[in-house]
């Protein structure tokens, strides 16, 4: 069988997250130090360890067939790639930011301002919409100094806590994307390439189903469990299981980790007891 090709960051913001979800769907690949090619022991994938602006490139080229990179960097790079997955996590937007001591009175600002930026695809789209002229100054990182350093009015860039503005005293004033990490493809992989795709997704979903989700299991007198059931949805219905002490059973079911402490209060009042809550890994329906 042939091996999908699948481009990760080396290193950086998404190498860690990519790699655990990855490992998480139970595909054994690790990065070596300086080895940037490697190839899983029990899945048919190989992965290229690449800096992240050259993966929509590499993808679109064919050299890569699938990979993991942020929407904006994407969106930015405009090849001709698909989102397979939404992966959900390094989040952040692209905003527009001044410094914090001017007033602004809306996107007209803009007109006839230096923005610095390490996305000016993006932005000169946004600019486009917005009928405004602006000059825009490339510069590929710390992009938050230049306002400070005279080198721009403006910055466009990545934000996510908003830290970095308020350290270089600039204020956020218009958000133009929302951006996440995403599964990107080439669109129209061979029929084999596109399986293992599907397996891979399929994987990565049941390891995401269960982020957040803890299994419970408690036991209940018989009288209780239908209340007992109403505060615990669970995947359909819980599982009842009778205990060997008489008029006893053994509810098991799932909980949103965000639902637990809220709802444990009240199994207790209805008389629960012996309550388990144990992690777990993958849910698949
Ligand atoms: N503060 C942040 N919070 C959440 N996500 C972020 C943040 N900063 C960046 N990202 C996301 O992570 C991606 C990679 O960021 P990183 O800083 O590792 O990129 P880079 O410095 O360009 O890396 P490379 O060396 O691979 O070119 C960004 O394109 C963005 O999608
Ligand atoms: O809103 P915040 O939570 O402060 O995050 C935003 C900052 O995060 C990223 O930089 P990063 O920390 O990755 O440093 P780098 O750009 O120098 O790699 C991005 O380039 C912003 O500067
Ligand atoms: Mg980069």
């Amino acid at each position: 069988m042939k091996n999908l090709k699948i481009a990760i960051q080396t290193k950086g913001r998404l190498n860690e997250d990519s790699m655990k979800l990855i490992q998480e769907s139970g595909i054994d690949l690790t990065i070596g130090r300086r080895k940037l090619v490697s190839e899983a022991g029990n899945f048919p994938m190989e992965a290229l360890f690449l800096r992240d602006d050259d993966i929509p490139q590499t993808v679109a080229d064919g050299v890569a067939d699938v990979g993991i990179v942020g929407e904006n960097e994407m969106l930015e790079k405009g090849k001709d790639v698909v989102i397979a997955k939404r992966l959900g996590f390094s989040k952040c937007r692209l905003s527009l930011a001044i410094p914090k001591s001017m007033d602004y009175p809306g996107p007209q600002f803009f007109n006839g301002k230096k923005i610095a930026t390490s996305y000016p695809k993006i932005l000169q789209n946004y600019l486009d919409k917005n009928n405004i002229s602006a000059e825009i100054h490339v510069i590929s990182g710390s992009v938050e100094i230049a306002p400070g350093i005279g080198l721009a009015d403006a910055i466009f860039d990545i934000v996510s806590s908003g830290s970095t503005l308020v350290s270089n005293r600039l204020k956020e004033v218009e958000v133009v994307i929302y951006s996440e990490a995403v599964l990107i493809a080439k669109p129209g992989l061979s029929a084999e390439k596109q399986e293992i795709l599907d397996e891979l997704i399929f994987r990565m979903e049941s390891v995401q189903r269960s982020e957040g989700k803890k299994y419970i299991l408690l036991n209940t007198p018989n009288e209780k469990i239908q209340e007992v059931a109403s505060l615990l949805p669970g995947m359909k219905s819980p599982t009842v299981v009778p205990l060997a002490e008489e008029g006893w059973s053994s509810m098991h079911s799932v909980i949103a980790e965000d639902d637990f402490w809220e709802v444990i209060g009240k199994l207790k009042k209805a008389g629960a007891e012996g309550i388990l809550v144990i992690p777990i890994e993958k849910m698949i329906f």
